[in-house]
């Protein structure tokens, strides 16, 4: 058996150095994670039958842990599978990477999809179709299309964003049919830890600005916005109602807290619960909690119909879940937002938005465009925001 989990003396810095396309990377504040090569793939459209079968593979192989990806769309429909990897190695290390910032190559080509104009249309009609179908909120994204003329750099991308969110969640995993994801993430779907288990769900967001004024100033419309509580209140309602059954006791918050990432102010309530049954795995809670109303809304299928049904494309994996589960159960999984699908020579970045009665198209396509900024900043491309 040549699996190896290392207590490795390597940083950080070093596993982000050795990353490679294909190879599972996630680092937080704390530690982080390399996984390479791979023993078994696990694919399966059903994340709750996918996280069933783990133990036994993670039991079987004697391999350490799993890592990988949940799709956006995990309803019964859905074609696009969550992809778990039994990595052959599998290397820790304490502490955020420090690195070099890398310089990368400019994209040819640039597409907004849909057009700006567009994203403000289908907002008003999600407005509309809000009142008319009685949701509460639905989350609407845009993408950006980009293409180079040489393959896409995914590992200076996954290094500059982990270097430039040091205190938030980078990711880098390996998708079906040779395709990559890489983003940063501030909001953790979930960790489990023995019996305890931590949620920090993130709504309600504020573009960052360069001007200490003006960025103070979002900051506090942020905190003192009834639309934003709204939409904030609507995750938090859902995340403690998936968590309930899972847990003895369960710590939530009165209200909100006002955090930042380098691109977006945000609202954050961190719940933290003591699981009942010890054998419920990371993923197994993982499986049970997504799609949270920050990423599709709520009621959970009308909001994924409404979606599809005004997003002229397939999210796929973003606004997914990438992250990992041991053999003992643990394990971290965050939301996979903030982030790019990796081809060959192109790339898709996505961001999204909460829409609920009182959202406005404009501040709903500028709140796009700062999250768009997470991947642009790491790739030296702010200039693109506006686009
Ligand atoms: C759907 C995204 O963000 C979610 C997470 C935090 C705040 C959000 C908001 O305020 O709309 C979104 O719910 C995205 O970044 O693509």
């Amino acid at each position: 058996m040549d699996v190896v989990s290392s207590p490795d003396p390597a940083t950080p810095a070093d596993l982000a150095a050795r990353y490679q396309r294909g190879d599972f990377l996630f680092t937080t504040a704390q530690r982080a994670l390399l996984a390479q090569g791979t023993i078994r793939t696990v694919t399966e459209t059903d994340p709750r039958r996918l996280a069933s079968v783990i133990p036994g593979v993670l039991a079987e192989t004697g391999a350490p842990l799993a890592v990988g990806v949940l799709p956006f769309d995990t309803g019964p429909d859905t074609k696009v599978p969550g992809y778990l990897v039994v990595p052959r190695t599998v290397h820790r290390s304490e502490g955020a990477p420090s690195l070099p910032r890398e310089v990368l190559p400019a994209p040819v080509r640039v597409r907004a999809v849909p057009s700006p104009s567009q994203h403000m249309e289908a907002v008003r009609s999600a407005v509309a179709a809000l009142a008319s179908r009685e949701l509460r909120k639905a989350v609407l994204a845009r993408a950006l299309d980009l293409e180079f003329d040489s393959p896409v750099p995914a590992e200076s991308i996954v290094r500059n964003l982990a270097v430039g969110n040091p205190r938030h969640f980078t990711y880098a995993a390996e998708l079906p049919g040779g395709r990559s994801l890489v983003g940063a993430t501030p909001e953790l779907l979930l960790r489990r830890t023995g019996r305890t288990v931590f949620s920090s769900p993130h709504a309600g967001s504020m573009p960052r600005s360069a001007d200490p004024v003006t960025d103070r100033a979002n900051g506090e419309a942020l905190r003192t916005s009834r639309k934003d509580q709204l939409e904030h209140a609507v995750v938090i309602d859902y995340v403690v109602e998936a968590l309930r059954p899972f847990c003895r006791s369960l710590d939530v918050p009165a209200g909100p807290e006002l955090v930042t990432t380098p691109a977006i102010w945000h609202l954050r309530t961190p719940i933290t619960g003591e699981l009942a049954d010890p054998d419920v795995t990371a993923l197994d809670l993982a499986a049970a909690l997504h799609p949270t109303p920050a990423i599709c809304g709520t009621p959970t299928d009308e909001a994924r119909e409404l979606v599809q049904e005004l997003e002229p494309f397939d999210r796929d994996y973003y606004a997914g879940a990438v992250g990992w589960v041991d053999a003992a159960g643990d394990g971290e999984w965050a939301v996979a937002i903030r982030c790019a699908e990796i081809a060959s020579t192109s790339m898709r970045l996505y961001a999204g938005g909460g829409i609920v009665p009182a959202s406005d198209p404009q501040a709903e396509l500028d709140e796009t465009t700062a999250k768009f900024r997470t991947l642009l900043t790491a790739m030296g491309l702010e200039d693109l925001a506006g686009v």
